[in-house]
């Protein structure tokens, strides 16, 4: 964490295995290590963090140790968020800060399932309407950073109630079918992206929109965004 944070560091939050136990594909693996770490609403000055509250945004960092549980590959919990004032489900977006990352986004209702591989500085678009899981498939640690509205909590019931996305990351890389989603399609694969109206861009940061009122505006005001991105994507990842 220190070779990417230079800011003050709080806290990590950690993922204990037993709040994961509902999302595993063994739920009763065990590990006596917790699975990763969150280092979240960073600023590395008083002006920024001003200026991160003022436009509704966090930055967290998260820390993925390269680790397997009974033969999957380990992730986060998965999450979905909430609707914005506007009917628009929050997006969010990611970027690799190390190692490589696997996210796994899927619609609530499960009906499109996409895998995006993000290597280092690749930016991946979580966008309106899809839950997310990232899954670290590497042997080294996996480091990405977000950008996310403060304005909505994160919804992990879906992913528990079914215990876990529509596939699992087991080691050697095959996706095995969680059998609680018996209709969920084939995986598709889309690309990071890359915004360049907007200045998110492969070798920008970021942290580095922090001060760009118009590249950060999409994560509280997605509903005047969709064409944009529906556009960077290609049409692959679906704008709800
Ligand atoms: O909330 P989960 O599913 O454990 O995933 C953790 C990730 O989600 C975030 O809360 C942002 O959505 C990050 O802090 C962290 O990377």
């Amino acid at each position: 964490m220190d070779s990417y944070w230079d800011g003050p560091k709080p806290e990590a939050q950690a993922r204990t295995i037993e709040e994961m136990r509902d999302v595993l594909a063994d739920p009763g693996c065990t590990s006596d290590q917790p699975l990763y770490f969150m280092y979240r609403d960073l600023a590395r000055s008083d002006d920024d963090r001003r200026w991160l509250h003022e436009h509704h945004v966090r930055y967290d960092i998260t820390v993925i140790p390269s680790l397997t549980l009974c033969g999957e590959y380990v992730k986060t919990k998965g999450h979905y968020h909430t609707v914005n004032p506007a009917g628009v489900l929050y997006p969010e977006i990611y970027e690799v800060l190390a190692g490589t990352g696997h996210y796994l986004l899927q619609t609530e209702d499960a009906g499109d399932v996409v895998m995006i591989v993000g290597s280092v500085g690749d930016k991946i678009l979580i966008p309106p309407g899809y839950g997310h899981v990232t899954i670290n498939p590497a042997g080294v640690d996996l480091v990405m950073a977000n950008l996310v509205s403060t304005e909505f909590s994160s919804n992990y019931a879906p992913y528990a109630e079914r215990r876990g996305a529509a596939y699992y990351e087991m080691e050697g890389g095959a996706l095995v079918k969680n059998p609680r989603y018996p209709d969920a399609p084939p995986v598709r694969y889309c690309d990071p992206v890359e915004v360049p109206e907007l200045g998110i861009e492969k070798e920008v940061g970021l942290y580095d929109l922090i001060g760009r009122p118009r590249a950060v505006a999409f994560l509280n005001h997605p509903e005047q965004f969709m064409e944009i991105f529906a556009d960077v994507t290609g049409g692959c990842l679906l704008m709800r």
